[in-house]
């Protein structure tokens, strides 16, 4: 599977926006992931649609929104108006998980599900079929720059393994802690589209630490 590398922005230079965009664009990364927190199902807060709006005028870069809000289903379709290429929204805050996938779906915007750290790859199962992603947690979502959470590398396994028995064609992404170590352990374990905020965003040279996380394992 190709491996792609997502900049989460919430390590970016708000003030700098379009500035931090354009170098993204330079830098060769393959999307631009955009972090909504609520600060109710997590414990902070972030920004909505009105800023991706604004992001979506300034680039033709695919947007990876990652919705870690309570009630997707009531905002899922909103997000995909205002200009997601992709939608991931938590399995733990759903009310009614089809239903939102299919809200997402039939705004032809790409649907995933994500998982925080303690949530089981099982969990996910029943909904494989109607997704284009999984985007398992390795950190516990609400903050950039936390440690990498080694316990969620079985379940990236134990996800990929399931895909694969179901002859799926499904990316899985990883979100936290991503760097030029971590990032060879979730590729190892299944993972090919990786989010990664401060290891880019703090990199003298972005491209080479893009191609870095990006790079293919030696066979
Ligand atoms: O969803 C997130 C936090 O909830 C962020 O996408 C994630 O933390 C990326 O930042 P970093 O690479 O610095 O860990
Ligand atoms: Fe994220």
């Amino acid at each position: 599977m190709k491996n792609y590398v997502s900049a989460s922005v919430l390590s970016a230079d708000m003030l700098e926006l379009k500035k931090e965009i354009k170098k993204l664009e330079i830098s060769g990364i393959d999307m631009l992931h955009f972090d909504v927190m609520d600060g109710s199902f997590v414990d902070n807060i972030t920004f909505g649609l009105p800023v991706l709006q604004q992001v979506r005028k300034a680039t033709d870069m695919k947007l990876d929104v990652h919705l870690m809000i309570n009630d997707p289903l009531r905002y899922a379709s909103a997000f995909a108006d205002y200009g997601a290429d992709m939608i991931s929204f938590h399995i733990e805050s759903s009310s009614d998980t089809l239903a939102t996938i299919r809200k997402i779906k039939e705004k032809g915007v790409k649907a995933s599900v994500a998982l925080k750290p303690a949530t089981s790859a099982e969990e996910v199962f029943e909904f494989l079929p109607y997704l284009d992603m999984v985007l398992v947690m390795t950190v516990e979502p609400g903050f950039g720059g936390q440690d990498f959470l080694h316990g969620t590398l079985d379940k990236i396994s134990v996800l990929r393994k399931k895909i694969n028995e179901l002859g799926l064609d499904i990316d899985i992404e990883v979100d936290g802690g991503i760097n030029a170590e971590t990032s060879v352990l979730v590729k190892r374990a299944g993972a090919n589209v990786l989010v990664s905020g401060s290891y880019l965003f703090g990199a003298a040279d972005m491209a080479a630490a893009a191609d870095i996380i990006r790079e293919d394992l030696p066979c």
